[in-house]
């Protein structure tokens, strides 16, 4: 029997939707999943020459494969991928090509490099991009590690990627050993502050303004026609107009208001904290996400603590333009916060990342693409070294001159009682990168006040303790 040229490990939402990708690109892919029940159901549902073969035993997944072989792993990020690499090694020889293609923590993907190195494996830690469509259609694919085994991995992967507008493909080779988990991390970072922002946005057109959930649709279609263009908002009016069946209702206003996480956008946070780099939205997505599941809490606050009794009385229209400009900005101000990280990351970490490729790259296929990626790449192309977006004379200019309207809807939501913690931390973001001067001499003197942690001066040089 022909031997397979991949072979996928794990056949949940992704690495199904992935195998049929990389098999209609003309690629035989053997399959493996824990539960066997799992393979031998996909594998049923397919017609017998769709070039998918399902295995049974890690032995028969190996002896199934080319070789070198090439395995890409697509199960829950922790554990369970050691637990698989375990598994499967004592069937695999030196040369052979091992992929993490799940959601990893980039340290793990640094030590699981080390140690199959040492033993003579390949191995890639990638982030994929695009969820359960994207994984079947083209997903983003980030890939970092061995330069050899993506050298083996290129074509299929070039194939199996997104192409954006231009034709290029949305996969490239992104750095040694973490890098390409790092990214997809950082992908998920700018993913959160995005999405935070949007349903703040949502919170104060149906709260604050009171837009119907249609309304909601019809808002979110026309600005995704326009600069907002993008997967998120997309997806947003895709959602408002979605009816659920049994009541009639809109399906977005029977979900519970509590936004579950699994990891990437906390480790983008606490990796930022680590590197000292500065992720206001990031930061405040997570929290937002956190409070949101704190219901029952916020059932009994609600019935106890009043807000402002103000209800908007302004011009409806020109609130909803202003909430417009207010989240294009919002959302280059998340770029800019992302791609500042991994400016930081490239030099901490000598990760080396080419940012107008992570910007190509991110174009299509991935859950923050967005037409405003292709200007991001113009942005890297001009100035390779641009260690932030708002330096950048155009994305300085499109905030610049909608920061009046972002300060506006902040006033606004504060006003109304509406939260608003991802707009204003990236206005506030703006503001402190702007400010030459902050009051951090302040912080300074009362440090060394207390712990005489010593403070430095504007008008000499040296290291100065008072005895306050
Ligand atoms: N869903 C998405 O939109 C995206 C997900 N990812 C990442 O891709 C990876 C897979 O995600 P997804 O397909 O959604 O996950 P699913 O929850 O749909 O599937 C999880 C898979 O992992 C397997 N698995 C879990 N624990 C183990 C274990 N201890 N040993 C062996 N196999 C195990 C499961 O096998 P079994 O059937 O036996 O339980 C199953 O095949 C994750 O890391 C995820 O974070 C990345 C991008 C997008
Ligand atoms: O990687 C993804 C999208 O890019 C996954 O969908 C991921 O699960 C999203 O993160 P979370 O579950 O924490 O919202």
């Amino acid at each position: 029997m022909e031997k397979a040229k991949f072979a996928i490990v794990g056949l949940g939402v992704m690495g199904q939707n992935l195998a049929l990708n990389i098999a209609n690109n003309g690629y035989p892919v053997a399959v493996f999943n824990r539960t066997e029940s799992v393979t031998r159901q996909f594998v049923a549902g397919l017609p017998a020459d769709q070039g998918i073969i399902g295995t049974y035993s890690y032995v028969e997944l190996a002896d199934s494969l080319e070789k070198p072989r090439r395995i890409m792993l697509m199960v829950k990020a922790g554990p369970a991928v050691d637990a698989v690499i375990a598994a499967l090694k004592p069937h695999l020889e030196p040369g052979d090509i091992l992929i993490d293609g799940g959601n990893s923590y980039f340290e793990d993907t640094e030590r699981r490099t080390v140690e199959l190195e040492k033993e003579g494996f390949l191995f890639i830690g990638t982030g994929v991009s695009g969820g359960e469509e994207g994984a079947l259609h083209g997903p983003s694919i980030m890939p970092g590690g061995s330069v050899d085994a993506w050298a083996a991995l290129k074509d299929m992967f070039t194939a199996a990627a997104a192409k954006a507008y231009d034709g290029e493909p949305c996969v490239d080779y992104i750095g040694p050993r973490g890098a390409g988990h790092y990214v997809k991390t950082v992908h998920n970072g700018i993913e959160y502050a995005i999405m935070q922002m949007i349903a703040e946005v949502y919170d104060l057109l149906n709260r604050g303004l009171g837009l119907s959930t249609m309304e909601l649709s019809e808002l979110f279609k026309e600005w995704d026609a326009g600069e907002l263009a993008s997967y998120l908002v997309e997806i947003t009016y895709k959602i408002f107009e979605k009816v659920d069946p049994e009541t009639g209702k809109p399906l977005v206003d029977l979900i519970v208001d509590e936004a579950q996480q699994k990891g990437t956008g906390k480790w983008t946070s606490q990796n930022a904290f680590d590197l000292g780099a500065p992720t206001h939205t990031i930061n405040a997505a997570v929290t937002s996400r956190i409070i949101s599941g704190m219901k029952s809490q916020r059932t009994v606050a609600q019935a106890l603590i009043d807000g402002p009794s103000e209800k908007f009385s302004g011009d409806r229209e020109a609130m909803i333009a202003a909430i417009k400009n207010a989240l294009y900005a919002g959302i280059i101000l998340a770029y800019a916060q992302g791609f500042g990280l991994l400016h930081v990351a490239s030099e901490e970490y000598d990760y080396d990342l080419d940012m107008q490729m992570i910007a190509k790259i991110w174009r299509a296929g991935c859950i923050i693409r967005a037409d405003l990626l292709d200007d991001i790449m113009k942005a890297f192309d001009r100035d390779p070294g641009l260690v932030n977006l708002l330096l950048d004379d155009d994305f300085r200019e499109a905030v610049v001159s909608r920061q009046g309207d972002l300060r506006h809807v902040i006033i606004n939501g504060i006003k109304l009682g509406i939260p608003v913690y991802a707009l204003s931390s990236a206005l506030a973001y703006f503001d402190a990168y702007r400010t030459e001067r902050l009051p951090a001499n302040l912080i300074q003197a009362q440090r060394d006040y207390f712990g005489a942690h010593t403070y430095r001066r504007l008008d000499k040089e040296g290291s100065f303790h008072t005895d306050w």
